[in-house]
């Protein structure tokens, strides 16, 4: 038996902090060796960090990328063991996305990413060239400061493979993975044994499935070890990278690591047996006539043992059940440990959330009781990082015990209800009731005076007075006399994040939280410059219908019960007077009900459907509950309030990307942002789809 101990990593780098990537790197490096591995492979773009964007234009993020692998190659960390580094490295005044080979602090081979992310999130074509030469290496002559350390002057470049003494190695970078002619077909065809994908991948509910079926499918069609690795957490963006670093064999997952986690470095090793390869594929006779006749790599001959002698006595790690969250549970952890990244990142001293008892700030809410949850276990369980962290946002001395989850949400967790005349007792409540299970400070202030303010200010402009459309007033004063307790809210939290810390003798400031959904983005349900412009929002990526699911779940799991309380309530703004016969609704006001806006939402985005296509579409789909003219009203309806409010995803908060309908504007959904509300030509052929099918129903009669 051959067998090897592979490593590989998952680290949460932070784009431009060349100083604590290089530490996260070099610490797992070490945690490597300690558990015997031979290889180590590390996530994308790991020493500048994956989320440098434009950042990769400048020459000093290719430099100090080489002054941080020179770190690596002084120091005693690449002794005995080869270690796969992501960086930029210009090659022939082209800069190219590379993983770089080094071993023995010498570099063995510096390998090109040949297909490039450009999808959704994705624009990595800006920053680099693909490699265009497959199966060609040329020389690379290496910068001043490598020469000076590893005393090389040339190091293969391109697209090649490596062979030990003992076992062989390829190399794909995250997209090529998920690409119909992906590069490990090719590398099975020519006998490579362990081929590694250094990630960078954003978390998206219920997509970890997509990756890790790829990754068996892999090597479960053509044999083979298959090492994944990815970065973790937020790199300074609305991404969250999730980790889950994993290693397959033979289409069977054998170590899988986190998804969510605080831990900033985690090391996912496995024993396997390249053997059990060799006897897969010598069993699978067509491979082996296609192997036989593929043209074959350039390839790197490295002097150096993959599988020691003393590996012998080595059990191969067996093949184990893959596990997935619960989408509650992705909602619960991946925008928390978003949120701690951010919080720890940015210097402030915590967070203040307008919190209505509503679904949608109360979901907020409890994302930042979870966060705290999962800040302080992981403290409490030795991590050093995390508990340096919570002292430093807490303000607690070295030497006082570190707080329960519930005394960190009373520290850095400012909650408030701004309830005016048109409020509920029931919301009320609901807020207060669910601030103390999580431990946040809660104040209950009124708003009315400031709105009453703001009213007599415009009379004694204008001597005219708004009136609620319940009293008689007309659209344009109910809709206005809403948006000023609204924008109200908005202008008292940022003065409340500000001063309640001075309040409180601890100092600093808060960062206000947003907590518009998907949907409301998507429709624009919302008032621009409400408490829907924050400083970030971990929901907004989320949809109610999911928001619903994570409330019941959160009651019992997360220990917030009140949370039941709040999913069964129906969705209201509370911003018109209530009355005997009216009260108002979110999906009443909207026309629509949040499942529709969600079908509507995926349509349009994942399905990339106009007016008329996402009409015949629903045509099919709804025609067991809706009239073809019903469904016309519904799509035209759609159409409307999203074009006339998309001017609002403009200055729409960043938020938590979760979710491939998203409409954020800004990195996701590109589109423009004055539209022709009527959409003419589209209705029309709506209107004369509408119409034929209304003809031949008669002919047919
Ligand atoms: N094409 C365009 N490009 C750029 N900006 C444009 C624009 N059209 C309007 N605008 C601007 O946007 C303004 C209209 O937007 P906005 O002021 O938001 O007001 P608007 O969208 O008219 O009203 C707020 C919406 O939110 C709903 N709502 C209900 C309940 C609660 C809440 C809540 O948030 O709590 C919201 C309410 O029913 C209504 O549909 C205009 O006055 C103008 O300043
Ligand atoms: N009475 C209130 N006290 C504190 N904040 C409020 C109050 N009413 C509204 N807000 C804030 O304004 C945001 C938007 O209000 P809106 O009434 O549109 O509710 P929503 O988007 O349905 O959210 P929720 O479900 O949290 O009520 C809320 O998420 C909340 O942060
Ligand atoms: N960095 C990459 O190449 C990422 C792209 C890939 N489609 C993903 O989401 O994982």
């Amino acid at each position: 038996m051959r067998i090897t101990c592979l490593a590989s990593c998952v680290l949460n780098q932070w784009a431009l902090d060349f100083e604590g990537n290089v530490k996260r790197v070099k610490a797992s490096i070490q945690q490597a060796k300690q558990r015997g591995a031979r290889y180590r492979l590390g996530p994308e773009l790991e020493l500048p960090g994956y989320g440098c964007e434009d950042h990769f234009l400048e020459l000093d993020t290719t430099e100090h990328s080489w002054e941080s692998l020179v770190e690596l190659l002084n120091g005693d960390e690449t002794d005995d063991i080869v270690c796969d580094v992501g960086m930029p490295v210009i090659h022939g005044g082209v800069r190219y996305n590379c993983r770089v080979f080094v071993l023995n602090r010498k570099i063995l081979f510096i390998r090109p990413k040949l297909c490039l992310a450009n999808d959704g999130n994705y624009r990595e074509s800006r920053w680099f060239t693909a490699w265009q030469h497959q199966k060609k290496i040329e020389d690379h002559q290496l910068p001043p400061a490598i020469v000076a350390v590893t005393g090389q002057s040339y190091v293969p470049f391109g697209d090649a493979i490596l062979t030990f003494i003992d076992a062989s190695m390829g190399s794909e970078t995250c997209e090529e993975l998920f690409t119909p002619a992906a590069p490990h077909i090719q590398m099975a065809l020519n006998g490579v044994e362990v081929i590694s994908n250094g990630s960078g991948s954003h978390h998206q509910l219920r997509k970890l499935n997509t990756r890790t079926d790829l990754i068996r499918s892999a090597t479960g069609k053509c044999g083979g070890v298959y090492m994944y690795a990815n970065q973790r957490g937020c790199d300074g963006g609305r991404l969250y990278y999730d980790g889950c670093a994993c290693i397959a064999v033979n289409g069977e997952i054998v170590a899988q690591g986190e998804q969510f986690a605080i831990q900033e470095v985690e090391v996912v090793t496995a024993n396997v047996d390249l053997d059990a390869v060799v006897g897969f594929r010598g069993a699978f006779q067509s491979m082996a006539v296609q192997a036989s006749a593929s043209d074959k790599y350039p390839t790197i001959r490295v002097p150096f043992t993959l599988c020691p002698t003393d590996y012998v006595s080595q059990v191969p790690h067996p093949p184990c059940e893959i596990r997935y969250h619960l989408p509650q549970e992705e909602i619960a952890l991946g925008p928390a440990c978003w949120l701690w990244d951010y919080l720890r990142r940015s210097g402030a001293s915590g967070y203040l959330l307008p919190l209505s008892g509503g679904a949608d700030s109360s979901s907020t809410a409890a994302i930042v009781g979870s966060m705290c949850q999962l800040a302080t276990a992981a403290a409490i369980s030795g991590d050093d990082v995390a508990a340096a962290d919570i002292r430093r946002i807490a303000r607690i001395e070295g030497t006082d015990s570190l707080p329960s989850a519930k005394e960190l949400a009373r520290i850095l967790f400012q909650t408030v209800y701004l309830g005016s005349e048109n409020s509920s007792a029931a919301t009320r409540s609901r807020s207060s009731a669910l601030a103390a299970e999580i431990g946040a400070s809660h104040l209950d202030v009124r708003i009315d005076a400031v709105v009453a303010a703001v009213i007599a200010f415009f009379t004694s402009v204008t001597q005219k007075t708004p009136k609620f459309k319940v009293d008689g007033g007309s659209d344009v004063e109910n809709l206005a006399l809403q948006n000023i307790q609204a924008r109200i809210r908005m202008v008292l939290s940022f003065v409340l994040a500000q001063l309640m810390p001075w309040v409180r003798g601890r100092g600093g400031f808060l960062l206000v939280l947003g907590s518009a959904n998907v949907d409301e983005g998507l429709r624009g349900y919302m008032t621009k410059y409400d408490c829907s412009s924050a400083d970030i929002n971990p929901i907004g990526g989320i949809s109610k219908r999911d928001l619903r699911s994570f409330l019941r779940w959160g009651a019992d799991k997360l220990g917030y019960p009140t949370l039941a309380l709040v999913e069964e309530a129906p969705p209201t703004a509370e911003l018109e007077p209530i009355r005997d016969d009216y009260v108002q609704t979110d999906e009443e006001d909207m026309g629509m009900t949040y499942e529709e806006l969600g079908v509507f939402g995926r349509l349009r985005k994942i399905s990339r459907l106009g007016p008329v296509e996402m009409f015949k579409r629903l045509l099919h789909e709804w025609k067991h509950r809706a009239s073809p003219e019903e469904i016309a009203a519904k799509v035209k309806s759609f159409f409307f309030y999203y074009s006339s409010n998309r001017h609002k995803m403009t200055t729409l908060t960043p938020s938590y990307h979760a979710e491939n309908y998203s409409p954020e504007d800004n990195r996701f959904d590109l589109r423009p942002f004055l539209y022709n509300v009527k959409w003419p030509w589209q209705f029309r052929k709506i209107d004369e789809v509408v119409m034929a099918r209304e003809r031949s129903y008669q002919e047919s009669i």
